[in-house]
């Protein structure tokens, strides 16, 4: 039988209480000495825009484990004093959707390289780039900063962003 979906138009068109993710994922951003290291994504999805190392979950992994490999990963070094901050469950009007986990790290292990999925660039905390990363980021990253609660949900068109809620 085939599943018909339904396009959501805000946030309340959804059954939250049986939303289950396709994607769950992970966020990870390392704060030192009062920077942010961000990303240029060069591919995957939101390929293009600023945001933190991250990426999909993989089978047997648990969230910790896949935000440190994606940090590995993406820039070649290892985050250390991993810190989970929220989550924010992102559905898009074609169906799909991702869970976001978000972590924090004070040091890593390495030097911050680019690689083929990824150009590390650090920030001053008071000049995120919001403008280039994804709508949703300035809502959030600036609570989590704060070491508020920052989980919220997200309804996305492609980029855009029709509607959103913190919790
Ligand atoms: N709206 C929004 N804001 C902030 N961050 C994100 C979103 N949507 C998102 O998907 N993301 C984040 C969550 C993940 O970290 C990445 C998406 O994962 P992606 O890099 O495509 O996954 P990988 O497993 O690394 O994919 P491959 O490129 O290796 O196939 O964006």
């Amino acid at each position: 039988m085939t599943e018909t979906f339904f396009a959501p138009k805000s946030l309340t068109d959804i059954d939250w209480t049986a939303w289950q993710a396709k994607d769950p994922a992970t966020l990870t951003f390392v704060i030192k000495n009062k920077k942010i290291l961000l990303i240029r994504k060069k591919r995957g999805l939101g390929a293009g825009k600023i945001n933190g190392p991250g990426g999909r979950q993989e089978p047997g992994e648990t969230r910790l484990e896949c935000a440190v490999r994606e940090v590995q990963e993406e820039l070649c070094i290892t985050p250390l004093n991993m810190q989970y901050r929220g989550e924010c469950r992102f559905q898009f009007v074609d169906g799909y959707s991702i869970h976001v986990h978000l972590f924090t790290a004070t040091d890593y292990e390495g030097t911050p390289t680019e690689t083929d999925e990824a150009i590390p660039l650090w920030f001053n905390l008071d000049a995120i780039p919001y403008e280039e990363m994804w709508e949703d980021d300035k809502v959030w990253l600036p609570l989590m900063l704060q070491g508020k609660a920052c989980s919220g949900r997200y309804l996305f068109d492609n980029d855009t962003m029709l509607d959103y809620q913190l919790e």
